[in-house]
């Protein structure tokens, strides 16, 4: 796949976009037609697009690999703008995990509480 060169700002610009978009008419934008629809029609978008993502994986294929992602990508930043979230708060949460095991996080959370 001859994709474009990425930019660092996808996220925030795409997300700004979807924004601007409430104020768009549903007969002219998909993203104004999904938030019209409402959060059940975006988490259907969310859970089909993931398994479209699996099945892609299962293959192997890698340019299909990306664009599955890139379709779940888009309509989970939907969802947070369902849910007045922004895509810097979800990037913080993962700057926040930064050096933290997932194993070390998993036995913190597993360890019995310290006996009084
Ligand atoms: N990145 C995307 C993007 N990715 C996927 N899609 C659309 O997501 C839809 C759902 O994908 P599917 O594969 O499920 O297609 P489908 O079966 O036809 O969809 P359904 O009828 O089941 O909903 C398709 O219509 C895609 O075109 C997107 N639509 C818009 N964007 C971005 O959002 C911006 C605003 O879009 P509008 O609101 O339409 O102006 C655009 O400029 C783009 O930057």
């Amino acid at each position: 796949m001859n994709a474009p060169e990425s930019r660092d700002d996808v996220l925030a610009v795409l997300a700004e976009v979807i924004a601007s978009r409430r104020a768009s008419s549903p007969d002219q934008s998909y993203v104004a037609r999904l938030l019209h629809k409402g959060t059940d029609a975006i988490l259907k978008k969310v859970g089909e697009e993931a398994t479209e993502l699996v099945m892609a994986a299962k293959d192997g294929e890698a340019d299909q690999i990306i664009y599955e992602t890139a379709d779940l990508w888009f309509h989970t930043l939907v969802l947070l703008e369902q849910f007045g979230l922004k895509p810097q708060q979800v990037l913080a949460e993962l700057a926040r995990r930064e050096g933290v095991s997932g194993l070390a996080e998993f036995a913190a959370r597993s360890a019995p509480p310290p006996s009084p």
